[in-house]
C-alpha cells in the first residue's frame, strides 16, 4: 500500500476566491484598492508570508508593513471557507484510494489553522491520517522536510506525491518522490517545464492514475 500526500489548494480545492477575499478585507482596511482573482492565483503556493509580501508588492506598500499586514491575514484566514470548492471528483476518489488500503496526507504551504479549519468545514479531515501545514515545522516547500514528516507519520509504503506548482515538483525532486502534477490548479509556467512523473486535469481517472504509478515504481 502506498502513502499518497497531497497538497491542499488548486489541487484538492480551489481556494483562491477565499483568499482573496481575506487580503481584499486586509487591502480595504488600509485604503488600498484589491487585487485581482488572477493575482491572487499566482501569489498562492509558497506560503501565508510570501502570499502577503507578493500583495504588498502589487499595491506598493512598503517591506515595514508585513508583519502587521500578515497578522491581519491570518486574522481573516482561519475563517476564510465560504468561497471554497473541492475540485470535482477529488472526494470520491481520496475515498476509493483510502477503501483500497493507502494511506493519505495533505502537506501544505497553507498555514496549519486554516489548513484544519477548510478541511473540517468541507469534511475532508476524516480522509487524512497526517496533515503538514506551512508552519507545522520551521521550514516549509520546496524544503521536502514536510513532505518527509507527512510521510513518516504515515508509516510504511512508497510515497507519492500530488500537487498544482512548481513548489510542489521542486519538493517531489528534492524529496525523491513520483510527483502527480494536477494541471488544473495555480501553477505559473509552461506545463512542459515542470517536472513530473505524470500529468492529470481531471479526478476521474485518478485512482487508475495512482495504480499504474505504484505499478511502474
Ligand atoms: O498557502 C499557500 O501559499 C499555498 O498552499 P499550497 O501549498 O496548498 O498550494
Ligand atoms: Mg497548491
Amino acid at each position: 500500500m502506498a502513502r499518497i500526500i497531497f497538497d491542499l489548494d488548486g489541487t484538492l480545492i480551489d481556494s483562491a476566491p477565499d483568499i482573496q477575499a481575506v487580503a481584499n478585507g486586509v487591502l480595504g482596511a488600509e485604503g488600498h484598492q484589491p487585487i485581482t482573482l488572477e493575482q491572487t492565483r499566482s501569489f498562492i503556493g509558497n506560503g501565508a508570508p510570501t502570499f502577503v509580501a507578493r500583495m504588498r508588492a502589487a499595491r506598493d506598500i512598503p517591506d515595514s508593513e508585513q508583519d502587521r499586514l500578515l497578522t491581519a491575514f491570518k486574522i481573516g484566514y482561519v475563517s476564510a471557507v465560504d468561497l471554497t470548492v473541492v475540485f470535482d471528483g477529488a472526494v470520491p476518489a481520496l475515498e476509493a484510494l483510502k477503501a483500497k488500503g493507502h494511506s493519505l496526507g495533505i502537506c501544505t504551504n497553507k498555514p496549519f489553522k486554516p489548513t484544519e479549519a477548510i478541511l473540517a468545514h468541507l469534511d475532508m479531515a476524516r480522509l487524512f491520517d497526517s496533515v503538514i501545514g506551512g508552519d507545522t515545522l520551521p521550514t516549509h516547500k520546496p524544503d521536502p522536510a514536510m513532505l518527509h514528516a507527512a510521510a513518516d507519520a504515515l508509516g510504511d509504503g512508497l510515497v507519492i506525491y500530488v500537487g498544482d506548482s512548481e513548489v510542489d515538483a521542486e519538493t517531489a525532486q528534492r524529496g525523491g518522490v513520483p510527483f502527480l502534477f494536477f494541471t488544473e490548479g495555480y501553477h505559473k509556467t509552461d506545463l512542459n517545464s515542470i517536472p513530473k512523473t505524470a500529468a492529470f486535469g481531471s479526478y476521474a481517472d485518478f485512482v487508475d492514475l495512482i495504480e499504474k504509478t505504484l505499478a511502474l515504481a
